[in-house]
C-alpha cells in the first residue's frame, strides 16, 4: 500500500508575528474565563462562541464590536495572566515556535496599564518556565488609535518603564484599532519617540477604501512591518512605494485556528498580495 503523502501541518514549525491577545483567545479559552468570572452559571450566552463572524461580509466597525466580551473576561490580572496562558499553549499545540502577542495596555478598575503589561510579561516568564518547549514569546504593545493620542502618549510611558522591568520582552509598537475619525498624523510625534527608543513599528495600514493620502504619508514615515494593509492596492503609487520598500504585510488570517476571524476580505487581500 502507497505510504500516506499527506502533510503534518501542525507540526511544521512557524512564527506567529500578528496575534492581538483580545483577538486570539480561542472559544475554550472564552468559557474558561467566562466560568472564572461568573461562577455558577451556566454555560456562557451564545456570543461567547468564539470570534465566529456569521455574517458572510461584516464592516470593520463591527469587528471592534467584537472585542468588547473578550475585554470584559480579561479585566483582572489572574484572567488576563491565564488567556496569555491559554495562548502560549494553544499556539505550542499549533506548531508554533515564535510567538509576538501584540495588546492594548488597558487600566480597569482592578489593574493599571502597567500591572496589565507586567501581569502578561510575568506570564511569558512562567510559561516558559514550565515548558521549556513553548514557543519563544515576545510582546508588542499597541496605541489603539480610537482610544486618541493621549492614550497613547501614557501608553508610551507605561511601555518604556515595565522594557525596563523585562528587559527583551518589549520588542515593539503597534499602532492599530479603528481608524475611523482618526489623524495619523496626531500618532507620528509619539511612534517617532518608540522608533527613537529603539522599538520597531508596526502599523495598521489602508483598513478601509479611500485613504490613499494617510496610506502614503504612513509609508514615507517608515514601519518595520504594515497590519493588513488591505486597501493598498486602491492607488498605483502607494501600491508600489508598499513593494520599493519592502516592507513585510501582516494578513491577520488568525492567531489561532480555534478562532474562526477569516472574513471574506482577508481572503481577498491574500490573493491580491501573491499576484
Ligand atoms: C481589522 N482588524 C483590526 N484592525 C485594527 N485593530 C485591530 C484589529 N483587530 C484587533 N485590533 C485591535 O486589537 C484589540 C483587541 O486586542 P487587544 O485588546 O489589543 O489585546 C482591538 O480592540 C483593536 O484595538
Amino acid at each position: 500500500m502507497a505510504e500516506s503523502t499527506e502533510m503534518d501541518y501542525k507540526s511544521l514549525p512557524k512564527i506567529e508575528l500578528h496575534a492581538h491577545l483580545n483577538g486570539s483567545l480561542s472559544t475554550s479559552c472564552l468559557t474558561e474565563l467566562y466560568h472564572m468570572k461568573y461562577p455558577n452559571t451556566d454555560d456562557p450566552p451564545s456570543h461567547i462562541n468564539g470570534y465566529k463572524i456569521l455574517d458572510k461580509f461584516v464592516e470593520l466597525k463591527d469587528c471592534f464590536e467584537r472585542f468588547k466580551y473578550a475585554h470584559d473576561l480579561t479585566d483582572t490580572p489572574k484572567r488576563l495572566k491565564r488567556a496569555t496562558e491559554i495562548i502560549i499553549n494553544e499556539c505550542h499545540d499549533d506548531g508554533v515556535v515564535y510567538l509576538e502577542i501584540r495588546t492594548t495596555p488597558r487600566a480597569t478598575e482592578h489593574m493599571t496599564k502597567e500591572v496589565y503589561l507586567s501581569t502578561i510579561c510575568e506570564a511569558i516568564i512562567e510559561c516558559h518556565e514550565k515548558e521549556p518547549k513553548n514557543p519563544i514569546v515576545k510582546l508588542i504593545p499597541s496605541f489603539d488609535r480610537s482610544k486618541g493620542v493621549n492614550d497613547a502618549r501614557d501608553t508610551l510611558d507605561v511601555v518604556l518603564k515595565v522594557r525596563e522591568k523585562f528587559p527583551g520582552m518589549i520588542v515593539g509598537i503597534d499602532l492599530s484599532g479603528n481608524p475611523e475619525n482618526t489623524n495619523f498624523q496626531d500618532f507620528k510625534p509619539l511612534l517617532q519617540e518608540a522608533r527613537n527608543a529603539g522599538l520597531k513599528l508596526t502599523l495598521h495600514c489602508a483598513e478601509t477604501a479611500g485613504t490613499e493620502e494617510e496610506n502614503m504619508e504612513m509609508l514615507e514615515f517608515g514601519m518595520d512591518r504594515m497590519g493588513h494593509g488591505t486597501f493598498m492596492d486602491e492607488s498605483p503609487d502607494t501600491w508600489l512605494t508598499l513593494r520599493e520598500k519592502k516592507i513585510p504585510v501582516e494578513c491577520c488570517i488568525t492567531s489561532n485556528l480555534k478562532c474562526a476571524t477569516v472574513p471574506d476580505i482577508t481572503k481577498h487581500h491574500i490573493q491580491k498580495l501573491l499576484h
